[in-house]
């Protein structure tokens, strides 16, 4: 089966006082329709720019400066900048952790979701609403109809970023990227959208890319698990081969200090140190001034990920149980 989304070595750099930075560096991945894939790690280990890089949208000082992007097997890197807009919104969408970032404070909800189908396709108004609502109904809007003749401030802010959701999903992509989106939410709210985004991968195909901090809610969500550190995948495979058995000492160390992941009782420990500057990262491997197990050869040798679903960016990883 052709994936959803597949990035190959995917590589993006800032111009910055301090000289170029790789934001993302070599990033590889996939993903299957109607999968999850969570890619988690620390502020600043590139999630978001991975994200942006994606879609093309990274602006100056950033550029991208290598790899592919294919969307169901269409290289999105090496099209037309016209035809990358029209691959935007619908083939690949993505929503962010602020729903204003999508919605427009001055129209009604069903308009500009009206606009948003209009844009890419030549519908009827009526035929545009009736998408809209639709798409309400899919992220468990209760009275769509409703909501649609709503302005973005008269909704709570689960409704909102729902709302931003069903934006996305108006043209049936096959991939949405979604950054941080429910990490300014109340857990309880944040549990419902969640289980509604499980939903819509399975009924609808739509694969998507789940950028977190929060391990928990990748553990609970998704079915694929990227972690990031320092521009890089260093670590890959299903979520539950990584929770259970993680190999990369990162990963272990921020399993441990998710609070439910870990065993009740004992103390949380905390990764030591803190994220590099990415402009002084170390020589060879980026973690090892954090890593318990880093020797000599840490130093001096960059490790190699690998290749397949199941990757380690580590010499030294824990071993597989
Ligand atoms: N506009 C920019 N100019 C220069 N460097 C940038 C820019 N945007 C991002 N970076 C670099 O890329 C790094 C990764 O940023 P990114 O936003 O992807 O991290 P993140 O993992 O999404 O973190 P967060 O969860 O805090 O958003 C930053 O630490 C910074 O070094």
């Amino acid at each position: 089966m052709i994936p959803a989304l597949e990035v190959r070595g995917l590589t993006t750099r800032f111009a910055t006082r301090a000289g170029p930075v790789t934001a993302v560096d070599g990033v590889s991945f996939s993903v299957a329709p109607g999968r999850i894939l969570g890619l988690v790690g620390e502020s600043g280990s590139g999630k978001s720019v991975t994200g942006f890089s994606v879609l093309g949208l990274i602006d100056a000082p950033g550029e991208i400066v290598a790899g592919h992007v294919l969307v169901e097997g269409e290289d999105m890197r090496t099209m037309s900048p016209e035809a990358q807009r029209r691959m935007r919104g619908r083939k690949v969408a993505m929503v962010f952790q602020d729903p204003m970032m999508t919605l427009n404070p001055v129209l009604r909800v069903g308009d500009q979701m009206a606009m948003a189908v209009r844009v890419h396709d030549r519908v009827s108004k009526a035929a545009a609403w009736d998408r809209a609502r639709a798409a309400l109904e899919i992220v468990g809007i209760p009275a769509p109809a409703e909501r649609l003749r709503a302005y973005p401030h008269q909704l709570s802010g689960g409704m909102r970023q729902r709302v931003a959701i069903a934006t996305a999903l108006l043209h049936r992509p096959s991939v949405i990227i979604a950054d941080e989106p429910t990490t300014a939410l109340d857990v309880s709210i944040q549990g419902q959208i969640l289980s509604e985004v499980r939903r819509l991968a399975d009924e609808t195909g739509t694969a998507i890319v789940w950028v977190t901090h929060d391990l928990a809610v990748v553990s609970s969500l998704a079915d694929d698990i990227c972690v990031m550190y320092a521009g890089r995948i260093v670590e890959s495979g299903t979520a539950e081969e990584v929770i259970a058995r993680p190999r990369h000492p990162y990963t272990w160390g921020l399993i441990q200090s998710v609070p439910g992941l870990h065993s009740p009782g004992e103390k949380l420990p905390q990764i030591p140190g803190s994220t590099p500057q990415l402009s002084r990262l170390p020589s060879g491997c980026a973690f090892r001034t954090r890593c318990p197990r880093a020797t000599a050869l840490c130093e001096t040798v960059p490790p190699d990920l690998g290749e397949g679903a199941r990757r380690v960016l580590c010499h030294h990883p824990l071993e597989a149980s």
